[in-house]
């Protein structure tokens, strides 16, 4: 892989900065309402415990002026359930109190410092060079003696916590990042055929992937659900009906015209869905190409559509699945992504990436993928080829 992990890094004794990603949902009071993310650290924040290190651990939590920008102080107390000791909490970052709570801190102990994002610069990207001379790098450098970073779902983010820190100090990759890393880096050494299954809402994002892993020859066949296979079958000249055109549209005015150039060039590897299923008085209805359009927003793909992509898995080799089928969240329009995704796990090899697909399988119990990635954009990044700036700096 090419970078240092926790296998080139003597812990025993010393200060250790360790950036991770456990920006989660949280419920109507604030409290964690998913802890999958820190779930995902366990291992790492473990091992440099047991290794006898002193840990300063930073993390971000929502955006600012968003919904979901918070404390820390519930994720701190969640982190020490799960890791079965304490994990102390300070509502500071990296003043005086926070470096003091470093300082103090014995072998096998661990601090949580509060939300990097409380501080401005924090939510601002900056090249390597100019965020190792942000505040928060230059107070906290001092105080640790090597950083970790394990939060591969932040690597996208030029920011100073994750680009800046090592620039000023010894700096690692943990085991979430390390096997994120070897997962979604090595796409073209998994087993063909290689079978992508692009759902959701972000129908941009789903045409990059597409386009990209088409272009270098990844894909063998795309699957196409949600919202971004709505905007195929429209490409592919149905009318779909304005309620799905107007949600497509809103989120991206060119989606038709992308997915025509896809059809036009790569048509033969994408599977366009052969039916829909809409609300009407409450309930679900199925509608087949020839029903349409109809007066309501396709939510969800329809049984024969589900059947239809589940064979395809049967003879898959790989399997990558981004971007949920239906609108999951409620039950009636669940079905496309419990047969799809369900199907999916058949494939020889599997991998999911997006923080809506996680919770999806989540929520709706399905098992059996050989990858689940924490990240959504930059596990994304990875996929389209692209490079995480992260994980440049830690080459350096
Ligand atoms: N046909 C559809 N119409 C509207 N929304 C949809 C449809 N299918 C899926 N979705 C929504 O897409 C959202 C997730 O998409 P996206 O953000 O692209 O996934 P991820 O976070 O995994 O990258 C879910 O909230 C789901 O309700
Ligand atoms: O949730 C995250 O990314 P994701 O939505 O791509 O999974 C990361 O914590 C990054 O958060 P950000 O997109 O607010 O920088």
């Amino acid at each position: 892989m090419g970078i240092p992990t926790l296998d080139d890094l003597a812990v025993d004794g010393t200060t250790v900065g360790v950036r991770v990603d456990i920006n989660s949902p949280l419920d109507e009071d604030g409290r964690l309402a998913d802890d999958a993310r820190l779930h995902a650290h366990v291992g790492t924040l473990q091992e440099l415990l047991d290794r006898g290190g002193k840990l300063a651990v930073l993390a971000h939590q929502g955006r600012p002026g968003g919904d979901e920008f918070a404390t820390l102080e519930d994720h701190a107390r969640r982190l020490g359930e799960l890791l079965d000791q304490p994990i102390e909490y300070c509502d500071a970052t990296f003043s005086a109190e926070a470096r003091d709570a470093i300082a103090d801190l014995d072998h096998g102990e661990a601090v949580l410092l509060e939300n990097t994002r409380f501080y401005s610069e924090e939510y601002m990207e900056f090249p390597p060079a100019e965020a190792a001379e942000t505040f928060l790098v230059d107070r906290l450098a001092p105080v640790v003696d090597a950083f970790v970073n394990d939060a591969f779902a932040a690597a996208h983010r030029s920011q100073p916590s994750i680009v800046g820190l090592p620039m000023r100090v010894d700096s690692y990759a943990g085991r979430v990042m390390e096997r994120e890393l070897d997962v979604l880096s090595n796409i073209e050494d998994t087993p063909r055929p290689r079978v992508y299954a692009l759902g959701g809402a972000k129908i941009a994002d789903a045409f990059d992937v597409a386009e990209s892993v088409l272009e270098r020859g990844l894909a063998d066949e795309i699957l196409t659900s949600g919202m971004t296979g709505n905007a195929f079958l429209a490409a592919s000249g149905v009318d779909i009906g304005q309620p799905s055109m107007d949600a497509i549209t809103d989120r991206d005015a060119t989606a038709v015209e992308q997915a025509e150039a896809l059809l036009d060039e790569y048509g033969e590897k994408i599977h366009v869905p052969e039916d829909v299923a809409v609300e009407r008085d409450g309930e679900r209805v199925e509608v087949g190409i020839d029903g349409l359009p109809v007066d309501a927003p396709a939510l969800d793909v329809g049984e024969n559509t589900a059947a239809a992509y589940a064979d395809v898995f049967e003879t898959a080799g790989t399997a990558i699945l981004n971007g949920p089928p239906g609108v999951f969240e409620e039950e009636q329009f669940a079905h496309g992504t419990r047969e799809i995704f369900g199907a999916a796990t058949s494939a020889e090899y599997s991998i999911v990436g997006g923080g809506d697909t996680a919770a999806s399988l989540r929520q709706l119990g399905i098992e059996g993928f050989d990858h689940v990635s924490t990240g959504g954009g930059a596990a994304l990044r990875l996929l389209t080829g692209g490079e995480l700036p992260a994980v440049e700096v830690l080459r350096e």
